[in-house]
């Protein structure tokens, strides 16, 4: 699979955080979500990627290019949903259409309306008077717009309800059936990624944690129970976390094969994207 972004050394420091040397890449055709508990660096590592918030090191490249070199080619090719609002409240959604269409050399006004149909939304109606769900919708439709290769999104989506959810779940399949295309987006929500991601990249105080398959991570982690008895110095290395009480042990590894092999009669549970996600961190922090 080829790679379509490259981030490599990205390091940004604020008086009471440090994005950390940070690399990572996408790849084509791949929908990658980028996790983390709040406050972790995902929304300063994705404003730094697109030059919103200066770097102090890195190189990044997409499709092998340097994007601060290249900018308006490259970002030609992005489409981005951003948490916070940068759309004027009084506009009407044309009125709004047409102050952001100028900015892409590609802008196909014919997808535009096709995707306003789809999602339902008036073009005449003004920004002020849209629902957070309508909201998101109508921004994913701006992003989609210029027939951009790689959609980045901030959070897309904190503070909607489960359908809303659901339903942007679809949009995002529904843009990976073309060919070339690739998603990254951050978010804390973890479930959304059951149905949909291929990546997950974990990040944690400006660190990243892990970057695999979401398969793989869920093929080699698992919630392993048994006699406290079955711990010794070597089986409590295959744990991440791990909690004793006198009727057993409860742990999460990262190491299920291992575990099987050296350690019998213990239950094997699957865990959750957000029960591997806090393993790593090593907290019990409440996500939600
Ligand atoms: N302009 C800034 N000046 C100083 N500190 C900042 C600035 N922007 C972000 N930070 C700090 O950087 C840290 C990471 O914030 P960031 O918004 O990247 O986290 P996040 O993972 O996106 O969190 P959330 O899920 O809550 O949106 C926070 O401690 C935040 O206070």
């Amino acid at each position: 699979m080829d790679t379509i972004l490259e981030v490599s050394d990205l390091s940004k420091s604020f008086a009471n955080f440090n994005l950390n040397h940070v690399n990572f890449s996408l790849k084509e055709g791949c929908i990658t979500g980028f996790i983390g508990i709040n406050g972790s660096g995902k929304t300063t590592t994705i404003k730094t990627i697109l030059g919103l918030i200066l770097k102090d090191t890195g190189s990044i490249t997409f499709l092998g290019k340097e994007l601060a070199d290249h900018e308006r080619e490259l970002k030609n090719r992005i489409g981005v949903v951003l948490d916070d609002g940068y759309f004027y409240e009084e506009m009407t959604l044309k009125e709004m259409k047409s102050v952001i269409a100028p900015a892409y050399t590609n802008w196909d006004d014919a997808i535009f309306q096709s995707y306003m149909n789809k999602f339902k939304l008036q073009v005449n109606q003004k920004i002020s008077t849209l629902s957070k769900g309508m909201r998101m919708k109508y921004a994913i439709a701006l992003a989609l717009s210029h027939h951009a290769d790689l959609l980045i999104m901030d959070e897309p989506t904190s503070g909607l309800d489960p359908l809303v959810r659901s339903e942007l779940m679809d949009i995002l399949l529904d843009f990976m059936k073309e060919e070339g295309k690739s998603v990254f987006f951050s978010t804390h929500i973890t479930s959304d990624l059951d149905r949909i991601a291929d990546m997950l990249i974990l990040i944690d105080k400006g660190n990243i944690l892990f970057n695999e398959e979401k398969d793989q991570l869920l093929e080699t982690h698992a919630i392993v129970k048994g006699d406290t008895r079955l711990l010794n110095e070597q089986t409590r290395k295959l744990f991440l976390t791990l909690r004793e009480t006198t009727y057993g042990f409860e742990g999460i590894t990262h190491d299920i094969h291992i575990v099987r092999q050296h350690m019998k009669d213990v239950v094997i549970e699957k865990p959750t994207i957000e029960q591997i996600m806090l393993a790593h961190i090593g907290g019990h922090q409440h996500v939600n």
